[in-house]
Order: C-alpha cells, then structure tokens, then sequence
C-alpha cells in the first residue's frame, strides 16, 4: 500500500509540476507570442476557449475579445485570432500559412486527411484538383437537371405541408441531398473518398442550408426587401417561367444583393468580427442588401457609406478557399428564385423571431433552431 501511495505522489508531482511549469512558460514574456494581449485564462490553456466552444457562442466571445483587446488577440497559449483585413493575405493568400496541427483534432479517419486539413500545400494542391473539377462549369450543367429536380421537390413539399412547416428541417434536407447528388467520382482510395465525402456533407450541407435559412429569416423580417426581390424575381421569372433555369442569375443584382448577408503556433482571420467591424461596413449588423447595390453603383444614396469588399470573405480566400463556392451560389440562387416566384411567407403565429438568432450555434458549424412558417402559394 505504501509502495503504491508512493507512486501515485510521485505521479502527481510530476504533472503538477509539469503543468505549473508549462503554465508558467506561456504566461511569461519569453512565450513567442508574449506581446500579443488576451485575457490570461486563454494565454494559459485551450482548455478555457474549448468550454466557451462548448456552449455555441464561441463567435460572440471572440468578438467581444477583439473589441476589448484590438485587431491582433491571443485566444489560446499558442493561438492569434486577427479582425484586420491586411492579414488577409499573408495568411489566407497563396504566400500564405500552411494549415495548422489544430486540424488535426477535425479528422475523422487519421492519418488519412481530410482535404479540408491537409497542411502541406503542395498534397493540398494536387488533393484539389478533383473537387475544382467537380465544381466547373461544365459539372455545374450537368448538375443542372438534377439540383432543378430537387429545388422543385423542396418547394413542393414546403407548399403541400399543412399549417405550420420547419423551413430549416427542410431546407437541411435539401442541402444534405444535394450534396449527395454530386458525389462526384474522384481518383481516391476508399478511405480518402470516405473522409472527403465526409468534408462534402460537413462543408457544403450546414453551410448553404444556414445562409438560405438566414435568407428567408429576413425577407420574412423585412417585407420591403422581399417586396423588391419579388418584384426582381417576377420581372425574369413571370408566372410560366421556368425559375429553375439559372439563365437570369447573373442579371440579377438585388438577389445577389440579399445572399451576401452581414454576417464564421497558428493564426485565424475571425471572420465575424471582421464582417461585423463598422470600419470595414456601414450598419454592420443589419440586413441591408441595399449597401451591395450603392457601392456597385446600382443605386445611389444620400448617406456616407463605408464599404470595403476585400473584407467580405465568407467563402474564405486563397488556394483553400471554398472550393464549392460555385454549386453553393447556383444552389442558393435557384432556391430563392423558385420560392419567391411561387410561394409567400409568414412567421408561425406565436413564434418569437428572436428565438432564430438566440437559438443558432457556432459549433465549428451552425446548429440551428426551428424556423416555423406558414406558406402559402402565391395566386
Ligand atoms: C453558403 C455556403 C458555403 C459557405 C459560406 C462556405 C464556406 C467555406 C469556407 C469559409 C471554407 C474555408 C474553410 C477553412 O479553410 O477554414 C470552405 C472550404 C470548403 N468548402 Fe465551403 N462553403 C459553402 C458551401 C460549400 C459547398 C456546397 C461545398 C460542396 C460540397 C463546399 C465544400 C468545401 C470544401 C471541400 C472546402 C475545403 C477546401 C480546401 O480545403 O481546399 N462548401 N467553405
């Protein structure tokens, strides 16, 4: 018993001493990244970001962080989040930094990486290659047919649910088939198909479902913007138009306008807060889609308007950038065309609209809440 008493103090001074010393190392001004401020229980370990991560508002810490402490903070012992809009490239760029080890932690079949976490540049770029392909244009009509079958599907079913239907269910279902939809045949072992057809349905599913939830969340929340959009939607797609041919897309402002929406050792660019910072973008958290039509010179106002879009970066920037960027526009665009020709919409009597943005989670991806509403096919 003595023995084993004996061996377990010396266990436990070892790791205590281990862990002060570490400790002691971190919060000192000979840890590489001394000079960077942040509050000392992030300095000192992961475990406390790891806890706030835990509850989904990780995004609102980090930027009550920035605002308490500027551009450049220290969210973890060995962990820089950046709200500057220079950094943008020396990071993200082609010049940029090579993912790091905290990637690792996201793997689902180690240590065959998912594309998504790969960090050796060169094995990322030759890795990538199938999935530009499987997005250019040529996929994308190919696509076509298919991704139109399954837009139809959702408004129909939006339309025949009685009395009160979950948009976001039902658009997650959407996403999530989609997706599935274009699983492209790609050059790669099983295991690597695995763990991309992971990064597929993880990427491009909550993704594209949060933005179009997000869309119809505020065109419910603002009529006057839905008006309009109506109005730019009747005006392409009039009652017998196929609004399922992505034809008019690229004509039409105020829908791109409405889907850019305010808004998501290593260094990460907090893209929330950059999106949020009034330095970068006039009203930062309102729904204006109006700001994208004035600084594009589509509409004129009286009002001084700060607007700078080399900081909008939601589908990142760089060699790793959003490689399914192209599908998730074309998706979206085809979504909110045939719901606006066919449908309106209203809030679920008794449903607290404040729920939406109390209810949403950062957990690396967005976990929703219910999105109740009462749809009704337009005459
Ligand atoms: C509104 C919808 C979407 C948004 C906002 C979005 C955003 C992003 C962002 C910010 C990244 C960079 C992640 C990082 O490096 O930290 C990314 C990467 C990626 N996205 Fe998307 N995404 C969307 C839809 C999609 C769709 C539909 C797919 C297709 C299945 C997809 C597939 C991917 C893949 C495979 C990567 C990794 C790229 C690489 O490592 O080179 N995304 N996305």
């Amino acid at each position: 018993m003595d023995a084993f008493k004996a061996i377990t103090m010396t266990f436990a001074t070892y790791y205590a001493a281990l862990c002060s010393s570490v400790t002691l190392y971190r919060l000192s001004p000979f840890h590489p990244l001394a000079r960077y401020p942040g509050p000392i229980m992030c300095k000192a370990s992961t475990i406390w970001v790891a806890y706030v991560a835990s509850k989904g508002k990780q995004h609102l810490y980090i930027q009550d962080l920035h605002r308490r402490y500027g551009d450049a903070v220290r969210i973890g012992p060995n962990e820089i989040s950046f709200r500057n809009t220079d950094v943008i490239n020396p990071l993200m760029g082609s010049r940029g930094l090579p993912k790091g080890p905290n990637w690792d932690g996201r793997l689902f079949q180690n240590p065959m990486h998912a594309m998504i976490s790969i960090q050796d540049p060169q094995e990322h770029f030759i890795r990538r290659k199938p999935w530009s392909r499987a997005f250019n244009t040529g996929s994308l009509k190919e696509l076509q047919p298919l991704l139109a079958a399954r837009v139809e599907q959702l408004v129909e079913a939006a339309i025949t649910q009685k009395g009160v239907v979950d948009l976001s269910k039902w658009i997650n279902f959407f996403t999530y088939v989609t997706n599935e939809d274009n699983r492209a045949e790609r050059p790669l072992s099983p295991l690597k198909v695995l763990e991309d057809g992971l990064t597929a349905i993880i990427a491009g599913t909550d993704t594209t479902s949060s933005t179009l939830c997000n869309v119809f969340f505020f065109l419910i929340t603002y009529p006057k913007v839905h008006e309009q959009l109506q109005a730019e939607v009747d005006c392409y797609y009039p009652p017998g138009e196929d609004a399922l041919d992505p034809q008019h897309h690229p004509k039409m402002v105020y829908l791109e306008a409405v889907i850019f929406l305010p808004e998501g050792n290593q260094a990460r660019l907090h893209f929330y807060s950059v999106h949020r910072d009034p330095r970068n973008f006039s009203n930062p958290d309102s729904f204006w889609p109006e700001r994208w039509l004035i600084a594009g010179g589509n509409m004129t106002s009286s009002e001084e308007l700060v607007h700078n879009p080399n900081a909008f970066v939601p589908f990142s920037h760089g060699p790793s950038n959003c490689v399914g960027k192209p599908l998730a526009m074309r998706e979206m665009r085809t979504v909110i065309c045939q719901m606006v020709q066919k449908v309106n919409m209203r809030f679920a009597p008794g449903w607290n609209p404040q729920d939406w943005e109390r209810d949403m989670e950062d957990r690396f991806n967005v976990k929703k809440g219910p999105l109740p509403v009462i749809v009704e096919k337009r005459d």
